[in-house]
Parts: C-alpha cells; structure tokens; sequence
C-alpha cells in the first residue's frame, strides 16, 4: 500500500507562506486532483508530496514512512514525478528519454538489459508515440513533449505518480487518452496526484479533489463532494455553476 499524507505541512517561499497546515491523505488506488487558482500552491504541494521540497514545518508519510527518510534510489523506484512544462535538455531519442523512466530499476553501468524493452514500447504506444520513437526529444512539438514526458514517468509503473497539469498543451484526443492512462494507472493500485485547472476532467477522472487557496486547503474529500457550486465559486472567486447529466458533469463559469 503507498498511502501518502500530508500532516500540517507549512512551507514558506520568498519570505510568504505558500502552503500553510495542509492536511491531506492520498490514497493507493484512488486518483486525487488537485485544483486551485493560480499561485494557490499546488505545484508546491506536489513537489512537496514527491519528497523535493522539505517542508518548514509538519511531515510527508510515504506508506506510513517519513518521506525524508527513504532513500533517494529507492523513492525514485517508488515514485514518479512529472513537473509542469517539463522540458528536454538535450537531444536524446523519444525512445531513449523513455527509457530514463528505468533507470532507478537499472545497474549502475552496461546497456538496457532487453527484458525492458516491452514496457519501453508498451509506454510509446499507450502514449502513441511509436511513430516518433527515433526523433529527437528537442524536435518534438510541445503536446508531443508532454505526452513522451507522461510515457517516461509511466514506464516503471511508479506505485505512486504525481503529475502537475498532464493535460496541457495536449489536443483533445490526446488529453483523453492520457486521462484514461492515467485513470488505469489507479485503477491498477497506483496512488494517482495529479494537479489539474481542467474541472470538468477532474470531475471525470477523479476520485477524491483537495482544494487550495491561498496556501491553504479551502476543502478535500471524494469528487463529488468538492466539486459543488459553493465550493467552486469561493476557491476561484467567481460564480460557478455544477450541471449533471446522466453521469456527466459540467461546470461552468460566469453568471
Ligand atoms: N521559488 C519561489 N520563490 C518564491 N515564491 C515562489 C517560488 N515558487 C513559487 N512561489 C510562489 O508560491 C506560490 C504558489 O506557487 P505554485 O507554483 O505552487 O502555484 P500553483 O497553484 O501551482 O499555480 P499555477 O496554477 O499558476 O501553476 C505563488 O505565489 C508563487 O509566486
């Protein structure tokens, strides 16, 4: 089980309190998503949940263990972290960046052992990406960066991923499949964070939603419960409206 907790995490940035006793608790086999206005913190929170950024003050249990404690190579085994707009540092082929999602896995030295070869090619074709698995990770299109950054950051299959904003710079069928991917990965036990400004995926993908504002959690518990009018419209400041149909939702902003 890799139950993620929050316990009164406070972190401060600049001299301001960019997170301020954040409670939350992700469970394995759920996906959470995480939304908020802009600046509300997010990204930090999940840089903070993937273990990067050391909070000032409270704790980050990872499967019941302090997440500052666990072994850099064997946090990497465990979890998988795709920050917003990742980008390619240098040229290395679409195959090969995916393959860098292995190396916790692998030995220090040698080439890829062959036995990974089937998850390197399953990865590129959930990502549809097989077409492109030769061309340079520097000459890729944004959407097509993202979507090798998503196959990378799968490829291990991660017991925990956490991603910040998968969805954009992705065309629409593109950002369904990777919601889809990404809904599978939780359904397979993964604990699934992912931040998210597109409300009506959150509502599709979803289990549970933590809400942010300010720095602080505004509201968090089971999709449904969150993704209300009342609560919408205080975290964003706005008039929101939640419609269902059938087992759609759609929420719309405005009067
Ligand atoms: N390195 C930094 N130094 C100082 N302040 C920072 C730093 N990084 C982020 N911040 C501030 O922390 C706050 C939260 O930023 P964060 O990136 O977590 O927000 P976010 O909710 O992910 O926003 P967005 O939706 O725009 O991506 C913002 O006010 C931001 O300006």
């Amino acid at each position: 089980m890799t139950r993620l907790s929050l316990a009164d995490v406070t972190l401060r940035r600049g001299g301001r309190f960019v997170l301020e006793s954040v409670d939350a608790v992700f469970e394995a086999g759920r996906l959470t998503a995480v939304i908020g206005p802009n600046g509300a913190g997010k990204s930090t929170l999940l840089e903070v949940a993937a273990g990067l950024l050391r909070p000032d003050a409270g704790e980050v249990l990872l499967g019941g263990e302090p997440i500052r404690a666990i072994a850099p190579r064997r946090l990497a085994s465990i979890r998988a972290y795709l920050p917003q707009s990742p980008r390619a540092e240098w040229p290395v082929s679409v195959e090969r960046l995916v393959a860098l999602g292995l190396s916790p896995q692998l030995p220090a030295f040698g080439s890829l052992p062959a036995r990974w070869q089937p998850a390197i090619d399953g990865a590129l074709a959930r990502f549809d990406l097989l077409a492109l698995r030769e061309r340079s990770a520097t000459r890729l299109s944004g959407g097509e960066l993202a979507r090798a950054m998503l196959a990378r950051a799968v490829v291990a299959e991660p017991r925990l991923l956490i991603v910040d904003e998968p969805s954009a710079g992705l065309d629409p069928r593109h950002a369904h499949e990777a919601a889809r991917q990404l809904r599978a990965l939780a359904d397979g036990g993964c604990t699934v964070v992912v931040a998210l400004h597109d409300l009506d995926l959150a509502a599709r993908i979803a289990d549970e939603v933590v809400a942010l504002k300010d720095g602080r959690l505004l509201a968090a518990g089971p999709a449904r419960d969150v993704l209300t009018g009342p609560i919408l419209t205080a975290l964003y400041d706005m008039p929101v409206k939640v419609e269902e149909e059938a087992r759609d939702v759609s929420i719309r902003f405005g009067d």
